[in-house]
């Protein structure tokens, strides 16, 4: 692989502090190369094909960097997984954000549950903070149109729903039904034409995240044609992927709202020695190589798999 030195990659496997995405360990690989280090952490659900924008974005990381920022640090919001109303209180009001994005419509929960974890997330902000929700497309559009109104209500005034439902059609649907903004995530990250989100006019603003759009250049080139205000938003990467989130949001020309980039909070430990973690509900515009000491390596069988859809992967790239 031209440009990088896979004989350096490090393999990693972090414990989450709390379920997220159904996952308990976040694995992935990192590699360097001439411009510095890049993450390849595509989620194990994630087939060979869907992992080749993922390399492309850890490549461009690793060989060439990012764009110059137009900002030197970038606003954030909490993210709060499917927990207890108190303890989704604590987590945004520990957070030090202004802006919290609570998880709903986890499989086998409760509206009712969802309810009280938006209302604890909305005192714990105060009337001045934003509240947003993600459903990962979970509902149907009666569902949503109806769980939407609720949870509304809850919050005292969404900020916007992320991903109602699964299709571009459904989610263009629920818009036409509801006055919350509707944010798009998966039909834009794991779309064919991230573009055809906003020719259908299935969505209010677009959630770019790094790794499955390709990287940091075709991630601005798809802010630029969808035309859409962008969040910009984790794969939930140690600090060396999160830099590339956090150099696409620093190069947007506009930037409107926080971004989903504060999720270190949801490892237990990171890869560099200086984490990216929220200040006051700001990450500063840094970049940094992976410590030695710090980095929890995994075994080495989780190391081997990792190498092989690394190899696997990287022979589909030519076709990118
Ligand atoms: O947006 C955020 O606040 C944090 C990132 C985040 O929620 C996600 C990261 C990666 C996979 C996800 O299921 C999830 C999302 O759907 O947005
Ligand atoms: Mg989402």
């Amino acid at each position: 692989m031209l440009g990088v030195f896979a004989e350096q990659s490090r393999v990693y496997a972090i414990p989450m502090r709390t379920r997220f995405r159904g996952i308990t360990v976040r694995e992935g690989l990192l590699l360097r190369g001439d411009a510095g280090w890049g993450e390849f952490c595509p989620f194990h659900d994630y087939s060979d094909a869907e992992a080749v924008p993922w390399l492309a974005s850890a490549r461009e990381a690793a060989e060439h960097g990012w764009p110059e920022p137009v900002r030197d640090r970038v606003p954030v919001n909490a993210t709060i997984p499917v927990v207890d109303p108190r303890r989704a209180g604590e987590i945004a009001a520990a957070s030090g954000c202004a802006t919290a994005k609570v998880k709903v419509a986890d499989p086998g929960a409760d509206l009712a549950d969802d309810v009280d974890r938006v209302a604890a997330v909305r005192d714990a902000l105060g009337p001045g903070g934003k509240v947003r929700v993600d459903a990962n497309g979970a509902w149907d559009v009666d569902t949503a149109v109806r769980a939407i109104r609720d949870l509304d209500k809850a919050a005292n005034g969404l900020e916007y729903v992320e991903q109602p439902c699964r299709t571009i059609e459904e989610l263009a649907a629920v818009r036409r039904r509801v006055d919350v903004p509707i944010a798009a995530d998966e039909s834009i990250r794991r779309a064919e034409d991230p573009m055809r989100v906003a020719v259908a006019g299935a969505a209010d603003i677009a959630v770019l995240k790094v790794a499955p759009l390709g990287g940091v250049r075709r991630a601005l080139a798809v802010a630029e044609a969808c035309g859409l205000p962008c969040v910009v938003s984790s794969a939930l990467e140690t600090s060396v992927g999160l830099a590339a989130g956090v150099a696409l949001a620093a190069a947007l020309p506009e930037l409107d709202y926080a971004c989903g980039l504060a999720t270190l909070s949801l490892l237990t430990s990171d890869a560099v020695s200086r984490p990216l973690r929220a200040i006051d509900g700001w990450i500063p515009v840094l970049r940094e190589a992976p410590a030695p000491d710090t980095l929890r390596e995994a075994d080495d069988d989780t190391r081997d798999l990792w190498l092989s859809r690394l190899g696997r992967v990287s022979a589909l790239v030519r076709r990118f």
